[in-house]
């Protein structure tokens, strides 16, 4: 509340701050008699008054790109606040503070050094991954990008793929991780070679393969998710990557991915909406994620959302308990589950038979697992280990 209050003087402030005003009006009839080309009345001035428009003008231009610097803080700011209200805790880009010559309330005015070191690892892998994607669509613009999405390849039935392993075996539909290492584990496999272990997986019996893309933490890449499909793996394909942009899924889609995760922890729920459209629109799954029961009743919220994954993993604490899983389907959300007809996935933390009878008495219909398969020396035996019997089709 006291937030909003705050931003609305800061507001206030900047509208009727009748300089700027004035500076505006005085830029954008400099800008309209430069693009008109005919500037004043130029025959009636001196050479002295020329300069002095010229000043004038320079100074209303600064001060109006000046002006539009607040306003983007004061959007990020907006954001932020935002993002708060629905119980997000991380912050999509570290915190500038505002411009210098900010008029605001005080407490705007004092920028927090320790504000700019991320709280956790998740908030440090998406400010990082900001950066990235900012580069990555200065190289590629997203019109680009959308002739590329003519080359393709088709996109695949995510979902039709889980539901009918689920058939087949009676056990959890597996997507099956193609991990090289994590920022809580390390290295999980030295000789990684992405397409073998996808084709191992598959022989094994996975119904979907999950690559991880994130190069700087997971040491995974797109390129890795684009030779397995070329290789002609079967399997549907999900991207595992932080997506916070709906560029990233046009990109995941030329890669040849069927699916992406979406992680409610870092995106408000327009955010979520959004990009599940847009998924929608491009025939993708989307796998939304959510770890607390806070996060789960907001993405049960949110309309037309297919598949829903819990992990068990705290992604900023590294904090592990399969119990998370059977917490979050008690009860009436259980229920708000079954009447959406959601299939959910256990995620992460799981190793032995048992721990998958766990989580299928839970309710969930898939399961994600990485470490547990990919350390074995053949990945395709660790899921007859992970299932406590040989599921290959
Ligand atoms: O290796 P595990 O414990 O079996 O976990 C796999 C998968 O659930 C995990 O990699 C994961 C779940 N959500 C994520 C989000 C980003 C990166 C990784 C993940």
């Amino acid at each position: 509340m006291e937030a909003t209050s705050i931003r609305a003087t800061t507001t206030r402030v900047c509208v009727t701050n009748s300089t700027a005003l004035k500076f505006k009006q005085n830029y954008l009839s400099f800008r309209k008699s430069v693009l008109s080309g005919s500037p004043m009345d130029t025959k009636s001035i001196s050479p002295n008054s020329i300069r002095a428009q010229q000043s004038t003008a320079t100074m209303a231009e600064t001060d109006y790109k000046n002006e539009l610097k607040i306003k983007e803080w004061e959007v990020g700011k907006f954001q932020d606040e935002l993002a708060a209200s629905q119980g997000i805790k991380i912050r999509r880009r570290p915190p500038t503070g505002p411009p210098l010559n900010y008029v605001g309330p005080f407490e705007f005015r004092l920028a927090n050094e320790d504000d700019n070191t991320p709280r956790d690892i998740l908030e440090e892998i998406l400010w990082n991954k900001d950066k990235e994607v900012a580069l990555l669509k200065e190289r590629m613009p997203l019109a680009t990008l959308k002739k590329e999405l003519e080359n393709a390849p088709p996109v695949r039935d995510f979902l039709g793929a889980l539901r009918k392993s689920h058939l087949r075996t009676g056990l959890p539909a597996l997507i099956a991780e193609v991990k090289k290492a994590s920022p809580s584990r390390g290295v999980l496999r030295k000789d990684f070679d992405p397409v073998k272990i996808a084709q191992a997986y598959e022989k094994g019996g996975a119904a979907c393969l999950s690559v991880l893309t994130d190069e700087k933490y997971f040491q995974g890449s797109l390129e890795n998710l684009e030779k397995i499909r070329n290789a002609g793996v079967q399997c549907p394909l999900l991207c595992k990557e932080f997506i916070i942009d709906a560029w990233q899924i046009y990109y995941a889609l030329t890669k040849g991915a069927d699916a992406v995760l979406l992680i409610a922890a870092v995106l408000p729920d327009l955010d979520i909406q959004y990009l599940t459209k847009i998924c929608k629109t491009l025939g993708l799954a989307a796998l939304v994620e959510v770890h607390d029961e806070k996060e789960m009743d907001r993405v049960l919220g949110i309309e037309g959302i297919e598949l829903v994954g819990i992990n068990n993993r705290n992604l900023g604490t590294f904090e592990v308990d399969i119990s998370n899983t059977r917490h979050l389907l008690e009860g009436e959300r259980g229920e708000v589950i079954h009447q959406k007809d959601i299939i959910v996935v256990g995620e992460s933390g799981l190793f032995t038979p048992s721990d998958i009878a766990y989580v299928q008495n839970a309710g969930v219909k898939a399961v994600l697992v990485g470490e547990s398969i990919v350390k074995q020396d053949d990945p395709g035996k660790g899921i007859s280990g992970l299932f406590g019997k040989d599921i290959s089709p």
